[in-house]
Formats: structure tokens, sequence, C-alpha cells
């Protein structure tokens, strides 16, 4: 194995005065995803444990006993003063009692299963349990992806298994060298249901072995989503407010856009904007915004003509009000360019609302500001803080902008989850044209696989943006008319279709563009060529 940092929290877990356990959870029947939400709120109502972290939702294959439905899985790290056999008679507890599980015979369905993973006890020593009703480590641990893939979203890469003394990331390349079908988990962000339906955004990870360090990282190889903008600001940039104040079109334009996507794409997003964003925009109200997004999305929602489960809808705002509304009105995904930075109770409200999405986008200081602000350096890396690009040896000149931009999006990141927002909710967006300049905007594309590997270590934290989707918007962009000459951004279309195939080639899985049509077919070849999806 290779020398990883040793991050702080392996040292210092003693100084805190709980005992932390890692739960495995997993369901097949009804609601998965409302199951999954009930048992993680059970057990942070429970006045002796406190929830503090949580993983990426996936979905996989039954393993063992084939004959069921699709399982979703994830984990979670507590911390409690609970012991192992108090903690497992509450998970049981919840199990049985809270969500009526209904054990029909061993591995079969369930509608939430909670395993204890892993123990330790407050001075950070593992427990290493055997009795009849309770082994820890969990003995079938180093089989399972859909549990060991989680989980490294948890730990430091440092943290090994306390039976085998190896990194617990090296069993998971083990079962990644066996190259098996069932390991190719799929990243779920779970949506609200329509219809009682499941509709999720869903990003299938295949273990990819970096040919250089020999370790794997996932690359996705679904189809690149295809978000298609709704500017309805008289002052967009980019397609001067042709649609604004008028439903009618509108509407009639997010069905144009839906045909177009939907012919190459299982689903199609479109991301509705009230207030544009771009470098010294006047900011519109809150009233003037709530006025041109929040009627359009109700009338979009009650058109029975328009295939709700395979239209995803965003909202583009910083507000939290209006994302509120905009939740309630039928949207399913939060598009905040400002990462959470503008309004301190935008994390609320996506705590509140569990399945819906959250794109964190990267920017600094505000609109009339952010041009100014894109000095980027090592200087900001705090004396005590571990920075590594899992899978990459990248550490150097070439990925400072891009770990600057992990840095503080990670800042951006603690501050939700301890809020309470899921980290299954997130997606990431480095900012293209958002305080940076035209050649920073070239790197922060080029970098999104760093950005995807980036990780963090510092005292008690350790984060790392292992499997969280990555959103990119170059449409359009002054850095593209920069390049090309194209002054005005109606004549950037065909360069931006360019883009966006470029930005699939760099690791994007969501991508925002204004021609739908034609970057749709960009898009779809981009993943022909470099995710083989055909
Ligand atoms: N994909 C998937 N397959 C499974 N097969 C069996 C069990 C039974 O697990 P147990 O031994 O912990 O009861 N759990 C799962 C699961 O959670 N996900
Ligand atoms: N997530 C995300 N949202 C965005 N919203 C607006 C704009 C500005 O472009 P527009 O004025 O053409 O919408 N760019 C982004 C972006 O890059 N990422």
């Amino acid at each position: 194995s290779f020398n990883l940092p040793v991050s702080r929290s392996a040292q210092t877990a003693s100084s805190s005065s709980m005992n932390v356990a890692y739960l495995a959870f997993g369901s097949n029947v009804g609601d998965r995803t409302s199951n999954i939400q009930c048992a993680i709120d059970s057990l942070n109502a429970h006045k002796d444990l406190h929830v503090t972290k949580v993983s990426s939702i996936f979905e996989s294959e039954p393993m063992y006993f084939q004959n069921q439905r699709l399982f979703l899985n994830g984990c979670i790290e507590v911390k409690t003063l609970l012991s192992p056999q108090e903690l497992l008679k509450l998970c049981k507890k919840i199990e049985y009692e809270e969500l009526k599980r209904v054990k029909e015979f061993d591995n079969g369905p369930r509608s939430i299963d909670l395993d204890i993973i892993l123990y330790k006890t407050e001075d950070g020593a593992n427990v290493v349990l055997t009795t009849d009703d309770l082994i820890i480590p969990h003995p079938r641990l180093l089989e399972r992806s859909f549990v060991l893939e989680p989980l490294c979203e948890l730990i430091s890469f440092s943290e090994v298994h306390p039976v085998t003394a190896e990194p617990i990331i090296e069993h998971l390349n083990q079962i990644y060298e066996q190259e098996r079908d069932e390991d190719v988990l799929c990243k779920v962000i779970p949506l609200p249901r329509i219809g009682g339906k499941d509709r999720f955004l869903k990003f299938k990870n295949k273990p990819i072995r970096d040919s250089v360090t020999g370790r794997f990282s996932t690359q996705t190889i679904s189809s690149t989503y295809t978000m298609g903008i709704l500017n309805t600001t008289p002052d967009s940039f980019s397609d001067g407010g042709l649609l604004s104040d008028n439903l009618d079109m509108q509407v009639e334009r997010i069905r144009v856009i839906v045909q177009e996507v939907l012919k190459l794409s299982e689903q199609v997003i479109i991301d509705i904007g009230g207030c544009s964003t771009r470098p010294n925009s006047e900011q519109a109200s809150q009233q003037q915004e709530l006025e041109r997004t929040i009627p359009l999305i109700k009338k979009i929602r009650s058109d029975k003509t328009i295939p709700h489960e395979k239209v995803i809808l965003s909202i583009d705002t910083y507000r939290a009000g209006i994302a509120k509304l905009a939740i309630e009105a039928g949207v399913d995904l939060v598009n905040d360019i400002s990462g959470g930075q503008f309004d301190a109770d935008m994390f609320a409200v996506l705590a509140e609302h569990p399945n819906v999405g959250y794109i964190m986008s990267h920017t600094r200081g505000d609109t009339s500001t952010m041009t100014k602000l894109t000095k980027y350096s090592d200087a900001e890396a705090e004396e005590n803080t571990i920075e590594y690009v899992y899978g990459h040896e990248e550490r150097g000149e070439d990925t400072v902008l891009v770990r600057n931009i992990g840095r503080e999006l990670a800042q951006q990141y603690a501050k939700a989850v301890e809020v309470g927002v899921k980290r299954w909710q997130i997606v990431l967006d480095p900012g293209v044209g958002f305080a940076k300049h035209s050649m920073q905007n070239l790197e922060a594309i080029k970098g999104i696989n760093v950005l995807k590997n980036y990780s963090l270590a510092r005292d008690q934290h350790f984060i790392h943006f292992r499997n969280l989707p990555v959103l990119v918007g170059p449409s359009r962009k002054k850095f593209i008319g920069k390049i090309t000459g194209d002054e005005t951004a109606a004549d950037r279309d065909f360069t931006t279709g360019t883009v966006a195939g470029a930005c699939v080639g760099f690791g994007a899985d969501i991508v925002r563009v204004h021609d739908t049509k034609n970057c749709v077919k960009s898009i779809r070849m981009a993943d022909a060529l470099y995710r083989q999806t055909l």
C-alpha cells in the first residue's frame, strides 16, 4: 500500500468524549428512501446518540438471494454513549417496531436493515466482539462493496480494519480487483416521488484502476445529464429575456426542451432562473424573482402532457425563501450559485427536504465583486490541513486552483451537513465564470476529476468528495468568447457544444446549456467516446 497522510481524526478521536460507531443501512421494501430517512431520524432522536455523518445512497442488485427488489444502501457515523449491545437493541427496535420490518427469511426483503459494522470506544480503540447476537466488525463487511464504498466516504484513508489491520479502502480495492458486475454501484440522488413512484438522479459508477498509482477511483459510466436553461429574467445575458413574463411561451419553450433532450436521454433537467447572476448584473428583488418563477413551476407541474417522471425541475436561486416556495411548487433540485454563502437559511431549507437535490457551486464575494476575487494559491491552506487527491498524484502547481475550489466548497459542505443537509443531496459545481478569469475557467473544467477525488483532513473533520456528482455550466460564457472572438453570447452555441463534450471527457455528470437541441447531441457523442455509453 502507499504512504497515506494520517488524518488528524485518527489521532484525536480520544479527544471526543463519545464512542463512535459506523452503521450500514439497507432497504428494498416500500418507499425505501423514506424508510432510510425515518431510521436516521429515529436514531438521531435517541438522547444518547447523535448522527454525525451520512453517506451517499447506492442502489444495487441483491446479493445472495437475487429474486427481490433492488436495495438502497449507505452508511452513517454516530457518536453515542450506548454500548454495542444497547446500540444493537436500539437498531432492532427501529427495524421491527418503528419500521415494521417483517423478517421472512435470511437475506430476504426488508423495509430497513441497520447493521453495526464498526465501533470505537471514546479512546479511539476498536471494539472486536463475537457473541451469539452481535459480531463486530460485521462479519460480511469485507465482501460487500455496497457497504465499503459508502463507508469509505466517511472514514479517512488511513482507517484500518480492526482484525486485518489493513486500510479499509484497500479492502474495497481488493473487491474492485475482481471486476464483478454487482460491484458497479449506482449512486442515486432521491427526488420527490410523483404518483407514488420513486424518482432519482442516477450515476452508475465503475471502479477504474489508475494506471500510475494502481488505486481505484470510480468513473461515472451512465449517461451525462443535460440541464436546459429557462431564464425568465429580461436582462439575462445569454437569451436577452425573450420569454420573460409570458407564461404560455415559457411552457412552450420547456415542452420543446423536453422533447429535444428526451430524444437522446432517459431524463431531462430544466433549470428555472428568475434572477440573473452574471457579473455586475442588477439583482432582482425577492418579489420579482418569486413572480417570475413560482407560477411557472406550478403551471408546468399541473400540465398533464408533460412526463413528470422524466422531467426534473431545478430552481436557480441563492435565496432560501424562493427555494422553499419552489420546492412546495414542485421543483426537485435547488441550484445555488453561491453554495449557501448568500443566504444563511438555505441549508436549513434543504435539511427539511432530504429528497430534494442541492447543487452547491463555488464562488467568492458577490456578483459585483467576484470578478476581482481571482487569486488562488496554497497560502490559504491552513497549516493543520491535509489535502489529498485520492487516486491522483497531482498535488503540485497544476491543481492549485482546483484544490482551492475544493477547500472552499469543503467549508460550505461542512456547514451544510452540520445543519442536517444529507451528503446524498449534494451535487458540486466548480462555478465556471464565478470568481475566475478565462484561463482559470479552463483549468476548473480540466480539473473536474481532481475535484471529484478531493479530500481534506483537519482535526476532527475528514471530508472526501468521492461519489459526489459534478455539474458544470459553461454555456455561452465570456471565457469562450475570449478564445473564439465571439463577442455576443448567442454566437457561442456551436462552441458551447464543443466545451460540453469536453466537460464530459473531464468527468462532468451534468452539463448546463442553453442550446439543448444541439448540446444534447454533443453530450451524447461525448458519452459514446468517453463513457462507452451507447
Ligand atoms: N444489495 C444488497 N444485497 C443484500 N443482500 C443481502 C442482505 C442481507 O444483509 P444482512 O446479512 O446484513 O441481513 N443485504 C443486502 C443489502 O443490503 N444490499
Ligand atoms: N449550477 C450553476 N448554475 C448557474 N446559473 C447561472 C449561471 C450564469 O449563466 P446564465 O446567466 O446563462 O444562466 N451559471 C451557472 C453555473 O455555472 N452553474
